[in-house]
């Protein structure tokens, strides 16, 4: 196995939602790890920059969105053969702006998550973001 670094990258990712609970996903574009796979916008943290200032360039580079309001929500780490990721997942529930595909990337609100492939590590977060939108029916594990 090819050895990806110890230290892990930082990444800043954004979880817009509205208040009937929709979130939006993007498609990762062509020329990316995983191209075609869908994920929450967002991107890496430059050296020396803060997360959430990094979540905020990256939704006004990507979509064109200005983020007023963001909460820090969790943290997953996951080691992919090209990466090893510690992501940094906030919850944005206010914002200037519509969506727009600045890069190029098709964009879905979702209520229940149907877009398919979803990157790996952000797979388990859905059951999550189901139980915070929608009552602790389901249980929730850690
Ligand atoms: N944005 C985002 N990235 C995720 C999620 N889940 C997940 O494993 N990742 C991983 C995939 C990538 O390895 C990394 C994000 O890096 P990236 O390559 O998309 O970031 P970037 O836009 O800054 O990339 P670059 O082209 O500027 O280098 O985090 C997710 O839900 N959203």
């Amino acid at each position: 196995m090819r050895e990806v670094s110890a230290r892990p990258i930082d990444v800043a990712v954004g979880i817009l939602m509205k208040p009937n609970g929709d979130v939006l996903l993007g498609q990762r574009p062509e020329g990316k790890p995983y191209a075609g796979y869908w994920e929450f916008p967002g991107g890496k943290v430059e050296p020396d920059e803060a997360i959430l200032a990094a979540l905020k360039r990256e939704f006004v580079e990507e979509l064109g969105v200005e983020i007023t309001e963001a909460e820090e929500w969790c943290g997953v780490e996951h080691v992919y053969e090209h990466a090893h990721v510690r992501l940094h997942f906030f919850i944005a529930r206010a914002w200037r702006g519509e969506p727009q595909s600045l890069e190029g990337q098709a964009f879905a609100w979702q209520g229940t998550v149907g877009v398919e492939p979803l990157l790996p590590a952000t797979i388990p977060l859905i059951r999550w973001l189901d139980a915070l939108r929608y009552g602790p029916h389901e249980s929730k594990t850690t």
